[in-house]
């Protein structure tokens, strides 16, 4: 089985690094700006991985659509459009998609699935997330990816940190994004109460845990008919 990266830092060169042990083998790391691996060669790879960048999504759906390619999709931040882009892809190959590669944070998502109609009434929610000084974006995929499976229906107001006379605290979920170091991801969620606090926290302390579920996905997916496969697909 043959896999192409996006995306030649952190998690690209891992990935790349360590697909054998997925049984795959790597042609390699390609972005946009330097395609030559994928263009030569798209006859041979089974599957791509994408962790960059969002502006290299698009250019990667033009060069697979109506090849059998696979793909997995890591890169946060996508514009609304893409993700209706990869859906649309989905139905013509197998695309799996997820913001954290990492078991813990899929089990962390069911869990707020199944507790926060529970607590949303009687609790204050709060979200803090901590990465490292050179993540580009925020909130983190995972952050809104956890602001989903709390708050499906947008009931709530996000309010991305607080500043000034913000009054009293409103029907709204706050959302803070720390960043600092080396840190590879930190989530956690409080759900404040009268006289009690409900904390859950996630820490990862190896990005290997997202290289290690993607190339799960990337394996899952050499099996699967088209359509679009997230981490529910993978948990136990
Ligand atoms: N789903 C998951 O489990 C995980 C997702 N991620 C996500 O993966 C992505 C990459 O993370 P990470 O490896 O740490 O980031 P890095 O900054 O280490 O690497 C980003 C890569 O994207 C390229 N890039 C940056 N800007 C552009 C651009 N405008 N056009 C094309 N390519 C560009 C960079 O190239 P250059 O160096 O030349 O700028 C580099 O190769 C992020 O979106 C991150 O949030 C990360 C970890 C886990
Ligand atoms: O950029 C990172 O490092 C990470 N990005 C993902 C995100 O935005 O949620 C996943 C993980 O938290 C690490």
């Amino acid at each position: 089985m043959k896999a192409l990266v996006v995306g030649k830092g952190r998690m690209g060169q891992l990935l790349s690094a360590h697909a054998d042990s997925f049984g795959m083998h790597s042609l390699g790391c390609c972005d946009v700006l330097d395609p030559a691996l994928l263009l030569d060669h798209k006859e041979e790879i089974d599957v791509i991985l994408d962790f960059s960048h969002p502006d290299n999504l698009d250019w990667i759906l033009d060069e697979i659509e109506g090849t059998n390619i696979a793909l997995v999709e890591g890169t946060t931040a996508l514009s609304e459009a893409q993700k209706q882009r990869l859906a649309q892809q989905a139905a013509r190959q197998p695309v799996f998609y997820s913001a954290n590669y990492s078991y813990g944070v899929a089990v962390f998502q069911k869990l707020l699935k199944t507790i926060t109609p529970l607590l949303k009434d009687g609790f204050d929610m709060e979200l803090v997330e901590t990465h490292h000084n050179q993540k580009a974006d925020a909130p983190s995929g995972t952050a809104l990816a956890l602001l989903e499976a709390m708050d499906p229906d947008g009931e709530f107001e996000r309010v991305y940190a607080r500043e000034g006379v913000v009054g009293k605290r409103g029907k709204e979920i706050g959302v803070h994004a720390l960043r600092g170091g080396t840190i590879a991801g930190i989530h956690e969620v409080d759900f404040f109460g009268e006289d009690e606090t409900i904390e859950i926290k996630h820490t990862a302390t190896s990005r290997m845990i997202f290289v290690n579920g993607a190339l799960k996905a990337a394996r899952f997916l050499t099996d699967q008919q088209p359509g679009l496969y997230t981490m529910d697909d993978l948990l136990r």
